[in-house]
């Protein structure tokens, strides 16, 4: 059971193996609902006979629990595949369309959205997931229909040969293929055609990828990071968030793309919140956090030297953890109480173990301060009551949101999920990973006996015949220039007829109640 060494794919390989998956598209065989539900039950087979080598790759790679490699990894794809095993020949079905999008007049021309693989794709995969964010796209383009290639991270080398392995010895290789290597491969797989391109990393490499997609209209998926701030106020429980908040810093030792990078705090409480915070990283690490066997390492130098220069160049005051060991890439769970957004703690996408703490006079200022560090990140936090976490809603946007604990709401491999603006574009997970590599193509058939029906449309053109057709077709507006709703004879005769309801059934119900008080009024005189 040993992981080869890793091994870049030849570039001189590459053009040859995208024509292969974009001629193994050609042959249709990949539309067909058996085809998908074999690729995705196999898949899910070979990740429950390959979980030894995957597990030790996670480990290798990352340093990686094997209850987080099974929990957000292993299991996670397991469950995606049976998930679209369940549903997929659901999703595949044509939605028929009629009432209200097809009027009466269109209705025998049998309108529907019929849903075509976007034909071949490439998923690029980034490290901190490095199965879960390379193969769960993979289970989309498969339930869609596709051929792919994937490049999973060059960053995770382990990762990366277990999936070539896991994919070549068990899937359907004419039309999944696996590309290894870095930046010279994933480059030659960018100058291939794609019909879209899957992007999980960062937005300096979301933007070379899309400028290169744009060169030929390729659409993309960009599954990117973000600088996600958390906002604390006075009404929170300041013990649960603190947990919570560690926690969602703590899984994979924070290299997490929807993990907080700061937190907004109302500053009377920052005291009792550090308090609280340090308590809360003695339960979690009663031995100190390096002596845990659950908290993984930094992936490389590089990314370990990055977050290092963070803590380097802040000038907060450290109030929880700190230490760091270069020899293992560790970094302990980190928080810095800082007192500007310049900071390099509030400026950089952390992705890692630390994140600052920046207290605020009021949830204005909370919410000034995140507009201003990244207007569209990829998650927020809200710790608040009721009123102060739908306003953080309403007046901050996001691709995701939790309120009351760290990135609940994307701990979920059945609901959508996706950054907004320059923290993604798209989204994926349960049917959203269908629709992702679906063209939803609509379509319509005129039966050749509706000739006489439809001829208006034919040059000479009768106006007076337009007219006629408006009036069988087109809806008066029920508003006025000033975008107020008029309430004109339509309206009142409608309400007189439904004693008042606004809604068919509304006005149903009232007319039930009517005549059964009649009947039995009648019912009593009678007697
Ligand atoms: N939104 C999400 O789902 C999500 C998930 C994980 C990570 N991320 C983000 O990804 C970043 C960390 O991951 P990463 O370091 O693996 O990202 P990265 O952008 O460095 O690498 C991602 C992929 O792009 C390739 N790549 C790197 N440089 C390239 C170049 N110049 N040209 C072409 N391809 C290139 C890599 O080989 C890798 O496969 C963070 O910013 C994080 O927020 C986002
Ligand atoms: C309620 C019943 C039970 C108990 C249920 C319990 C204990 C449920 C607990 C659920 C928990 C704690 C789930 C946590 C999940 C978190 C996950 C999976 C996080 C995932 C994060 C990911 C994948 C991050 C991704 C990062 C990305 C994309 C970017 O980098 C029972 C079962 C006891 C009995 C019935 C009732």
């Amino acid at each position: 059971m040993t992981i080869p060494e890793f091994q870049n794919t030849a570039l001189e390989a590459i053009p040859g193996i995208a024509s292969n998956v974009r001629g193994a598209f050609r042959t249709h065989k990949t539309k067909t609902l058996q085809w998908r539900q074999t690729q995705l039950r196999k898949l899910y087979w070979a990740m429950e006979d390959y979980q030894p080598q995957i597990l030790d790759a996670l480990k290798k790679d990352l340093h990686k629990s094997d209850f987080e490699a099974l929990f957000t990894e292993i299991d996670w794809i397991k469950k995606d595949c049976l998930f679209m095993l369940d549903h997929l020949e659901n999703f595949m079905k044509d939605d028929k369309l009629g009432s209200p999008y097809v009027p009466a007049t269109h209705s025998f021309m049998k309108f529907r959205v019929q849903k075509d693989p976007v034909g071949t794709v490439l998923i690029i995969g980034p490290y901190n997931f490095p199965i879960q964010l390379t193969l769960a796209p993979l289970v989309g383009a498969i339930s869609a229909g596709c051929t792919a290639v994937i490049k999973p991270s060059e960053l995770t080398p382990a990762c990366a040969m277990v999936m070539k392995e896991l994919i070549e010895s068990r899937l359907d290789t004419s039309a999944i293929a696996v590309v290894n290597g870095g930046i010279p491969e994933t480059t030659a797989l960018l100058n291939e055609k794609w019909d879209k391109i899957f992007f999980t990393g960062s937005a300096a490499v979301g933007t070379i990828v899309a400028k290169k997609a744009a060169e030929t209209l390729t659409p993309v998926v960009l599954e990117l990071g973000g600088k996600n701030p958390a906002f604390i106020t006075k009404n929170a429980n300041l013990a649960l968030a603190a947990k919570r908040l560690l926690w969602g810093k703590t899984m994979n030792a924070g290299q997490i793309c929807l993990s907080h990078n700061y937190i907004l705090i109302d500053k009377d409480i920052v005291p009792t919140f550090i308090t609280h915070l340090n308590q809360a990283y003695k339960d979690m690490f009663p031995n100190g956090a390096k002596a845990s066997p659950d908290l993984g390492r930094i992936v490389n130098q590089r990314h370990f030297q990055r977050i290092k220069k963070m803590l380097d160049n802040t000038n907060g005051k450290i109030v929880m953890g700190g230490a760091m060991d270069e020899s293992e890439n560790y970094i302990e769970p980190t928080a810095v109480l800082v007192d500007s957004v310049d900071d390099s703690m509030m400026q950089e996408e952390s992705f890692g173990p630390v994140f600052s703490i920046y207290p605020v006079n009021s949830l204005d200022e909370a919410l000034n301060v995140a507009n201003l560090v990244h207007r569209t990140p990829l998650s927020l936090f809200t710790f608040g009551s009721k009123a102060e976490n739908k306003r953080i809603l309403n007046e901050m946007t996001s691709g995701g949101a939790t309120i009351n604990d760290a990135f609940f709401h994307a701990s979920l491999n059945t609901v959508p999920f996706g950054g907004v603006g320059d923290s993604g574009w798209g989204a994926y997970r349960g049917k959203a990973s269908f629709d992702a590599f679906t063209h939803f193509r609509t379509v319509s058939e005129t039966p050749s006996w509706a000739e006489k029906l439809i001829a208006i449309r034919y040059m000479p053109f009768d106006l007076s015949k337009l007219k006629l057709f408006n009036r069988f077709t087109t809806k008066k507006p029920n508003f006025d220039r000033n975008g107020k709703v008029v309430k004109g004879f339509g309206y009142w005769t409608a309400m007189l007829c439904g004693l008042g309801s606004k809604s068919a059934k509304g006005a149903f119900m009232r007319w039930l109640v009517v005549l059964a008080a009649r009947y039995l009024y009648v019912k009593r005189s009678g007697s």
